[in-house]
């Protein structure tokens, strides 16, 4: 029986479809999306229920925003918990709150402005190994690595630092050299809990408190003044760790590759970060970088890393005039809105100036939302906004690389959008 059927219901496809995994499911959403517009419904054999795909952003409002009460994380949303157990990415109602609520200090502006040292100073490192020789760069391991030290660094500061000396390679290091996120990884990438409790349990030996976000959780209290448990604190730090690098390590990825496929973006880019060549780069240069700025919003226009937001309807409700029953799973696309012919114009073509104040129109809050939205926006969005903007400066001001792509490159839409295979790269003029 169709549950749907009185009711006013989307159009969609008659016969199943999947479009959430696999090679097909980005050029799927957009295709149904072409045929069926903002609204459609399609049905999941997997899943044996129904999936409304929204593409038009006061409907992305309604959901995330408005009526986000009645929207709990959806599809997919199990196989992170296997990752990143109950931390904020995946957990709901009063504890997501709480545990939100202790985390959010950390992201203050004040404190991300204090990281801008440690990221640059990890950018510098990578920087001095690629000037040391003609090597081919395999840029997106790279990025992925510098991404994943900057995020350790911030989170466990000196304790990350003592830990790589003592064991001679970064143990975080698998989440670089490991590409599936299948079940054998979520087992290995879960007995690194016993890493981040050695050094939970040293820092309490010691009483010793410091400036980086795993004291601040350590010492951050509910309004009951209670604090986390180790267990919570543990999830919480995975869950950064995987949500606070392979995102940034994606778009950085992207945003390479546009500058080498725009030969005069990529002039402009370096014009602007040379005029900060020699100054030591601190956080108050990021406001004389605004073209750079722009170069990784309108990258993640084009290609927004969480390609795909899945939410699952708990009561009845109604999107744009359309009953969504209980358990209707819901499916915003940014990528599908970031190229939506009717709020950009000339949709696909790479075009920084977009997002130029001059230039700039006024914007529905759902056309642009590379972080998502409302409650459950990113927590990270200022600090990876940061730490792209400072990327992309140092490197630029220093070197001119050269992207060696096999083209054509292609999506692959898994969790994250990222190329479907490494970009390699070198430098034109490196020191020897
Ligand atoms: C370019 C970089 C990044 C992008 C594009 C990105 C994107 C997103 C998106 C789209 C969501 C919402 C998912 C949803 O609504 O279902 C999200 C949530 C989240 N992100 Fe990011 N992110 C980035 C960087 C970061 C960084 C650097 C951190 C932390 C260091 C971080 C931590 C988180 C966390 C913890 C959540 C869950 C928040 C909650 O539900 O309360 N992200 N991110």
């Amino acid at each position: 029986m169709d549950l749907l059927t009185d009711k006013n219901i989307p159009f969609g496809p008659k016969e199943a479809s999947e479009v959430e995994e696999g090679p097909q499911a980005l050029s799927n959403i957009l295709n149904l999306f072409h045929q069926y517009g903002d609204i459609y419904k399609i049905y999941s054999e997997r899943r044996n229920n129904y999936t409304y795909v929204i593409s038009d952003p006061e409907m992305v409002k309604h959901v995330l925003i408005t009526n986000n009460r009645n929207y709990e994380k959806g599809v997919g949303i199990d196989r992170v918990k296997i990752l990143l157990g109950n931390g904020i990415m995946v957990s709901e109602g009063d504890y997501w709150k709480r545990q939100r609520r202790m985390i959010q200090p950390a992201f203050h502006k004040r404190v991300i402005a204090k990281l801008t040292d440690d990221i640059a100073q990890a950018n510098e490192t990578m920087l001095s190994n690629w000037l040391t020789g003609n090597k081919e760069i395999n840029l997106t391991a790279e990025l992925s690595s510098v991404t994943l030290r900057i995020v350790l660094q911030a989170l466990f500061s000196v304790d990350f630092q003592q830990l790589e000396k003592r064991e001679g390679v970064n143990p975080f290091a698998l989440l670089t050299e490991v590409h599936e996120r299948n079940l054998v990884f979520a087992m290995k990438f879960r007995a690194l809990a016993k890493t981040i409790q050695e050094i939970i349990n040293l820092r309490r030996k010691e009483r010793r408190v410091e400036e980086d976000f795993l004291s601040m959780i350590m010492e951050a209290k509910n309004d009951e003044g209670q604090g986390m448990s180790d267990r919570e604190i543990i999830d919480e730090m995975m869950t950064l760790i995987v949500a606070g690098h392979e995102t940034t390590a994606s778009a950085l990825t992207w945003a390479w590759y546009l500058l080498h496929k725009h030969p005069e973006v990529y002039a402009r880019a370096k014009q602007e970060a040379l005029q900060v060549r020699n100054v030591h780069l601190r956080f108050h240069h990021l406001e004389q970088l605004p073209y750079i700025r722009q170069v990784i919003e309108e990258t993640m226009r084009l290609y927004p890393p969480g390609w795909l937001l899945t939410r699952r309807a708990m009561q009845d409700d109604v999107i744009g005039g359309y009953h969504v029953p209980p358990k209707t799973d819901i499916f915003i696309s940014p990528y599908v809105i970031h190229r939506h012919p009717r709020y950009w114009e000339q949709p696909d073509l790479f075009n920084p100036e977009r997002f130029d104040a001059s230039y700039r129109r006024e914007r529905h809050r759902f056309e642009y939302f590379p972080f998502s939205g409302g409650p459950r926006q990113c927590i990270g969005d200022f600090f990876a906004l940061v730490e792209m903007q400072l990327h992309l400066a140092l490197i630029l001001r220093t070197t001119d690389m050269e992207i060696l792509v096999d083209e054509p490159i292609s999506m692959e839409a898994q969790i994250n959008l990222r190329p479907d295979k490494p970009l390699f790269a070198r430098l034109i003029n490196p020191r020897n």
